[in-house]
Parts: C-alpha cells; sequence; structure tokens
C-alpha cells in the first residue's frame, strides 16, 4: 500500500499555516493542502543536485525521456525564494541544493515537508551530482552505499541546541540495487559501481586537497589520508552524502545518491572543466532509465 510520508515533527501539527521560505512556497492552511495537492500531489520523484543549470537540463531530459506531453521549457518554480531552482516534469521535479550539506539541509526540509502536504505516495529523493574518486577511473558512476563524514565514521554529526547529535547514514539497499539493475547499460561507455561515499563540510582541507588557501599537512599525509578511505571502501567524497542519507533515514523515505568522480583523487586535486562538461551528464542515463523503471510500477 503505497504512503504519505510522515514527517518527524510533532510542532508541525500546532501550525495553521506554513510558509517554505526558500522555496516561496505558501501553505497558508496546513488542514486543506488541496492547492498543493493540485500542484505537487502527483510527484513520485524528487531528484536533486548542486546547480540550477544541472537540474534545468535533468528536468529536460526526463521530460522527454518520459514522454511530458507538456513540450515547453520548464519554469522555475521557486524563482521568487532567490535561492533555489525547482523545475516539475510530470511526476518528478528537479531541485538545486547549492554546495555542501548547509545549503542542502535547508532545502530538504522544505521539500520534505511540500511533499508531505501534497500528499505524494511513496516519493523517492535522489541526488545527482559530481565528486572526486578514489581509485576509480575518471567519469564513473559511483551509487552510494554507506556515507562517512569527514570524521571517517558512517554517520552524520550535526549540532542542535548546542549538543552534537550523530545520525546513521546509510541508503536503502533495495534503491541501491534497482539503480545498478536498471540504471547501468554495458554499452554506455562508462562504468557504474556501488561503493561507499564520504561526504565532507569543505572541498579543500575537509577532502585532503593540498590546493587550497590553508594546508598544514604534507603530500604523504593526505595520500595515507585517501588510502585510508580507500580501505574503508570509500570510492567517493563529494559534499552531501552523510547528511542526505541522515536526514531520508531519520524520515524513513526512500533515497538515493548518484555522483560522477571527475578525477581520481590518487592521481592530483584539480578538477578539469572539460571533464566535468564531459562527465556531468553521465548520471542522467542512469537516473532517468530508473526513473522508468520507477513510473512502470
Ligand atoms: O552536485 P554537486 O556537483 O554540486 O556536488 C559536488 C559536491 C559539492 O556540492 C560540489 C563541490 O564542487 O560538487
Ligand atoms: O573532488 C571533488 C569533485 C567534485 N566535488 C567534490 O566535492 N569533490
Amino acid at each position: 500500500m503505497s504512503q504519505n510520508i510522515q514527517l518527524k515533527n510533532p510542532h508541525l501539527e500546532g501550525m495553521p499555516s506554513d510558509y517554505l521560505y526558500h522555496l516561496a512556497i505558501n501553505v497558508p492552511d496546513t488542514k486543506n493542502t488541496s492547492d498543493i495537492q493540485k500542484q505537487f500531489g502527483d510527484v513520485r520523484v524528487i531528484c536533486t543536485g548542486g546547480t540550477a543549470i544541472r537540474m534545468l537540463e535533468l528536468a529536460k531530459y526526463l521530460g522527454k525521456l518520459l514522454g511530458v506531453q507538456d513540450t515547453s521549457e520548464p519554469v522555475d518554480m521557486c524563482a521568487k525564494g532567490h535561492r533555489y531552482a525547482l523545475y516539475k516534469v510530470g511526476p518528478v521535479i528537479c531541485v538545486s541544493h547549492g554546495v555542501g550539506s548547509s545549503t542542502f539541509s535547508v532545502v530538504l526540509h522544505e521539500l520534505l515537508k511540500l511533499v508531505h502536504y501534497a500528499r505524494c505516495q511513496d516519493p523517492i529523493f535522489l541526488r545527482i551530482g559530481t565528486c572526486g574518486g578514489i581509485g576509480v577511473t575518471p567519469g564513473t558512476v559511483v551509487v552510494t552505499k554507506d556515507a562517512f563524514n569527514g570524521l571517517l565514521r558512517n554517520e552524520h554529526e550535526i549540532a542542535i541546541l548546542g549538543e552534537r547529535v550523530v545520525r546513521p547514514a546509510q541508503f536503502p539497499e533495495s534503491v541501491i540495487k534497482d539503480i545498478l539493475a536498471y540504471g547501468g547499460r554495458p554499452d554506455d561507455g562508462f562504468q557504474i559501481i556501488s561503493g561507499n561515499t564520504m561526504g565532507t563540510d569543505c572541498f579543500y582541507e575537509g577532502q585532503g586537497r593540498t590546493d587550497g588557501a590553508i594546508c598544514e599537512y604534507t603530500a604523504e599525509d593526505k595520500m595515507k589520508f585517501l588510502h585510508k578511505c580507500h580501505d574503508l571502501g570509500i570510492r567517493n567524497i563529494e559534499m552531501e552524502a552523510s547528511f542526505f542519507a541522515s536526514v531520508t533515514q531519520k524520515i524513513g523515505v526512500k533515497a538515493g545518491d548518484i555522483c560522477v568522480t571527475l578525477l581520481n583523487r590518487l592521481d592530483g586535486d584539480q578538477v578539469n572543466a572539460e571533464k566535468k562538461e564531459e562527465f556531468e551528464h553521465r548520471p542522467f542515463l542512469v537516473v532517468g532509465r530508473y526513473i522508468q523503471h520507477l513510473l512502470k510500477k
């Protein structure tokens, strides 16, 4: 039986209205959300990713792939908020989240409330991103299993009311299995693998780079760290995985993190802009086929 998601906040019950500030979406009456249901009630998949342009391109790609009737250019439904972009194509929304878990956190809380008010049935949250690989060929698509934080722990840690709160950070096996089974094809010309992912709070020192504005360790220390990550099964590094896994796991909503590696960090730190252009759309193929499979169910 399909289900609306249950949020983990008893205070929401006592709120007559709710303004999703960064999305610029108003819920004037939380007990009667028929307008929001009309607009978003059919949403089955919430795709997220760092940049607005990637999300627009993904929306256009999925619109064609899924045969969505409306062929006009998708419109940013959250433009008024000036923070994030949200495009809707049929039962899929594509939403930008910025760099790192702090910006992602804001929009993910609001998206979870949005799908709750819209009474979306069994929504699945996906992140379609870029990352640095560890010991894998650049251009490989990695589907995250366990998400590690920058302390090399398979958990996410945040400060709440002045206290450290630590939450587990795993993605559901069923989602990983289906993405691998339906997403990849041998003739795609790139590999798709599952592996653990480290989500850091910093692109430079947090990821063991030696090309930031500050670096107080040696090149040997860096390599030792990257090899330690590899020994833990970590095959890619980005900046959202542990947060994303922990929040979706806490709410009990299905989620998956699908990222393409732009470089092999065992070979260097600098990202090559041409490689980014070449590789950035690879996860679209994977996610597109997975969504086709989901919508057939
Ligand atoms: O989805 P994107 O490509 O933004 O993901 C990674 C992790 C950070 O957000 C960012 C750092 O360059 O790229
Ligand atoms: O090395 C990389 C590349 C992309 N995104 C990251 O967070 N790290």
